[in-house]
This record gives structure tokens, sequence and C-alpha cells, in this order.
């Protein structure tokens, strides 16, 4: 700021201008805490607001001062250097962190990297990227802030740096190295992304396509040409279910069959149905197979003796498999900024939280974010949105085939200001509705009883849709003779 006004003048009035010194009308030798600082901060604040970031003082201790700061690079070097220049005992600013020496590393991998808060010794990090460098995030902030301990009167303790590292699986490796990944990646988080999938770009082109222009048709057009299909399938607005669940987004349920694929494409185009129902063919075909692929190599990484246990319910002529298209209308007058994941004047929930009761589920979205997964301690991560890559979620049959080792991952969907739409396509992979699914003879062992008893995935579906959205389904299967037993036992 200073700089900016010294050049000012002296463009002005040349050589007369000797030195300029800046004055404060507070004390200037007041106590640098972080509530000063955070004061200080204010004159940027308009600027930074305008826009839609952030920034905010996390700490200040013996000489290191850390922000966290989101808004235009341009402006973040402005918090440094404002910070020094009205704090000059801040010798070490560091604007989101020492963290910045791995950004380029992360980034490089389509992840990211934030610090969420530092409070009481704790520092929690959220983290999106390969686990290599997840644990050098870790290492980073602990090398970097442990020694503050040693060197502070009042030290500020990094104890417990928290790294999320959503796996990003890539499906080109050697086979054995992939099973275990994905196992590793279905018992930590029930969830994983895939890259060089090997779905064709053209085929997900065109199926995005078909579905942006279902989606731009006038309400009452999409309501006449698949809102009459056979529950739960067609068109819907806003309604979730029939439990009364509802969400800010618009959709399009198929079956994955031929039959019903050619009937809803009639639906929607008399003129040239072939159009639709062979990108919705195309894709869900090509998604299938993927999905079988990745069945296998959970099998492998399982060492389950039959290596196409879970993929031949999927890829079976009667599989219960459903397609989804979701469309979440962007929200529009909002600027604000605001870090807490609460639902606020900013964000509506699109899709509440819930588990699949599926085998597995693969979405691809564009690169609309919304899309958060919860990990197994409760915390809420947003994903990343990325158009090359699949997500892809562990659902309720698998985690009762597994006996529980793999979790299925709970997510939902919260809509923020963005001018665009999130679309995201979503492929179900079930079960034929008589198929009988029960814990996998190798995942069940005396120290680890079976906890589901068996039943088929018409009764469970069934269960599911009376259900409300965020149920824990399975617990209504869980083997109450293995319960008594144990409680007899303790
Ligand atoms: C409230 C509900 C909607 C849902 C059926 C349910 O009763 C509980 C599960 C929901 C869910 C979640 C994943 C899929 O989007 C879906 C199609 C499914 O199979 O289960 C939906 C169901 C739906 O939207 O009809
Ligand atoms: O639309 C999304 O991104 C996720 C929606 C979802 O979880 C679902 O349809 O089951
Ligand atoms: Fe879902």
């Amino acid at each position: 700021m200073k700089m900016g006004i010294e050049r000012v003048l002296k463009e002005k009035f040349g050589d007369t201008v000797k030195d300029i010194r800046q004055v404060y009308d507070d004390d200037h030798t007041s106590e640098t805490t972080v509530e000063a600082v955070n004061g200080h901060l204010d004159i940027l604040r308009p600027a930074i607001k305008n826009y839609g970031g952030n920034v905010q003082v996390l700490s200040v201790e013996g000489g290191d001062c850390l922000v966290k700061y989101v808004g235009p690079d341009s402006i973040g070097s402005g918090v440094k250097a404002a910070i020094k220049e009205r704090f000059p005992d801040n010798t070490n600013v560091a604007v989101n962190g020492h963290l910045d020496i791995l950004r380029p590393a992360i980034k490089n991998y389509g992840g990211n990297v934030q610090v969420l808060s530092v409070e009481g010794g704790d520092c929690l990090v959220k983290y999106v990227g390969p686990d290599s460098i997840g644990s050098g995030v870790k290492a980073a902030i602990k090398e970097r802030y442990l020694s503050m301990v040693v060197s502070s009167p009042t030290p500020f303790r990094t104890k417990k740096a928290r790294a999320v590292g959503i796996p990003i699986i890539d499906l080109s490796l050697e086979r054995s190295v992939l099973s275990e990944k994905i196992v590793q990646a279905c018992q930590d988080y029930g969830f994983f992304k895939v890259v060089n999938h090997g779905v064709p770009m053209e085929i997900i082109a065109r199926m995005e396509k078909e579905g942006s222009d279902f989606f731009a048709k006038p309400a009452s057009e999409k309501q006449q040409q698949a809102g009459g299909l056979p529950s739960p399938f067609g068109y819907g607005c806003k309604n979730i279910g029939f439990n009364g669940d509802v969400g800010e987004l618009e959709y399009l349920l198929l079956h994955t069959n031929h039959l019903s694929i050619s009937d809803i494409s009639k639906a929607i185009s008399s003129i040239n149905p072939t159009k639709f129902s062979c990108a919705v063919n195309d894709y869900i075909q090509a998604v299938r197979s993927l999905t079988c692929e990745m069945l296998d190599l959970v099998a492998e990484g399982l060492f389950v003796p039959d290596k196409s246990v879970f993929s031949r319910l999927i890829g079976d002529v009667h599989s219960d498999s459903c397609f989804r298209l979701n469309h979440y209308p962007p929200m529009e007058n909002s600027r604000e900024w605001d870090p807490s994941p609460k639902l606020n004047a900013n964000t509506r929930m699109g899709f509440g939280e819930h588990s699949d009761p599926q085998i597995l589920t693969i979405l691809r979205s564009n690169d609309v974010e919304g899309l958060q997964i919860c990990l197994h301690d409760g915390l809420w991560v947003p994903i990343t949105p990325d158009p090359t890559e699949f997500c892809v979620f562990v659902g309720d049959v698998l985690q009762a085939m597994t006996n529980g080792k793999f979790v299925s991952a709970r997510h939902r969907v919260i809509v923020a200001n963005s001018v665009k739409p999130r679309m995201s396509m979503i492929y179900f992979g079930a079960p034929p509705l008589n198929a009988w699914i029960s814990p996998l003879p190798k995942m069940v062992s005396p120290p680890k009883p079976s906890l589901y008893k068996p039943f088929t995935w018409s009764e469970f579906k069934k269960a599911a849709y009376s259900l409300p959205l965020e149920d824990c389904r399975l617990n209504r299967f869980k083997d109450s003779l293995q319960l008594s037993l144990r409680t007899q036992k303790l």
C-alpha cells in the first residue's frame, strides 16, 4: 500500500519527495495478536470479498503468522505485504501456510490442499490427491510446526495433522498393484476416483449432450415426455423416492435394460428416438464393463476364490442396475463466502445424505462441484469435480457381501453459488432381483462372524425404498443370531 502511494507521489512530485513514512491512528507498537493482525487485514477485506474470497489469521506466534486465504493470487501477495509492513516483528508470514511448497505437486495430480483450522494444537487439513503426497503434507506440517514448540514460550503445537487423501487410482497400473489399491480404498473410504479408465470420451460427451438437451427443455415438456413412466423411473423434479425426501434437483432415472431404454427414448423423442437410446446404451455398456473390471479386481484383492463373484451379478441379463441423470440448477445472486460445511444462505441441499443400496456406483459429473463424502469419523469432504474421472462408491450390497470389511460410502450433494448447473451421470450396478446376497464365506471366520443374514436383492430393495433417504438400510438385515450369541458371551 505504502509503496503504491510512494510511486504515485514520486511520479507527480519527483525528487522533492524524500521519504515517506506510514503512520497509524492506533498505537503502532501494540501487541501482535491474532485479533490485531485480523483487524489490520480489514483494509483488504472488501477487495477480497468482491472476488468471493476470504482471509483469516489462524495463529501468530514467535514471529510466525499463519493466514488462511482464498481469493486471487494478486491479493494474496498483498495480504503478506500488508502484514509485514504493519507488524514487522512477523518475520515469517505464511499465507495458506507452509504447504505452498507442496502445492505444485498436488495440483499436478488434480488434487488440492487447504488448512481448515488450527486449534488447541490440532491442525485440520483438507487434502485431495495421491496418498504419497498426503503423507508428505502431514510430514511437512509436523516438521515445520513441531520445531516451534521448542523455541516458542507459548507453544503453538501441531499435534494432529490430518491429511485426507481421497484415493485417485490409475487404472493403467499393473493388476496386482491395482487390486491392492482398490481394496485399500474401499476399506478406508468406501470411495475412490479412477483415471485412465478407458471409457471413450466420445461416449461420455454424447451422453452428456443428450442429458443437457433434455434438461434444457421446458418443465411441462419434460414432465409430459418422461414424467409418467412406471415408478420410480422417469423424470422427477425435487422429489427423491416415495418418503417425502426432497432435493434441489431434477432427474431422469432409467432402468438399464434395453426395452425400458427404448421406451423412454420414444417418449423423449418421437422423431429420432435412436439418438437418445444409442447414447444411453453405449454409455451404460461402457461403464458396466468398467464396473465389472473393478469388481474382478476387488475379488482378486480380497483373495476370494471365485473372481467373478461380484461382477457376475452385474453382468447378468436380469441385473436390476439403473442409470440416473441428475441436474442441479445453479444458485443465483450469491457471492458471500462461508467456509463452514453447514447449509447457509449460499448453499442448498441438492441431494441429501445417503448411501447407495446397490453393489457399486460409478459417477461422472461436469466440472461443477457439490459432491461430498463422509469419512468413517464423520468428517464431510468435498470431492473436486473432474469430468475426465469417475467416482466410485461402495454400495450397501458390497458392504454385506464383504461382511462389513467395506462400508458403503455416505455422500450428499450441496449446491453452492455457481453460474453453471451441475450435471451428474450415475450408473448403479445392482444384482438381479432374485439374487441371494450374504457375506462371502471367505469374509467370515470365528473372530469375524457373519454380520448379515441372507436376503434377496428384491427384499432389500423393497426395504430400501420404504425408508427415508438417510436411513442405514442394512441395519434391518443384521444377523440377530450372531448378535444374541455375542451378547450371551459378554
Ligand atoms: C428415498 C429414496 C430414494 C431412493 C430410494 C429411497 O427410498 C432410498 C434410496 C434412494 C436411492 C439412492 C441411490 C439412487 O439414486 C436410487 C435410485 C436408489 O436406488 O436408491 C435412489 C432412490 C430413488 O431416488 O428413487
Ligand atoms: O448427483 C450427484 O452428484 C450424486 C447423486 C447421488 O448420490 C445419487 O443419485 O444417488
Ligand atoms: Fe448416491
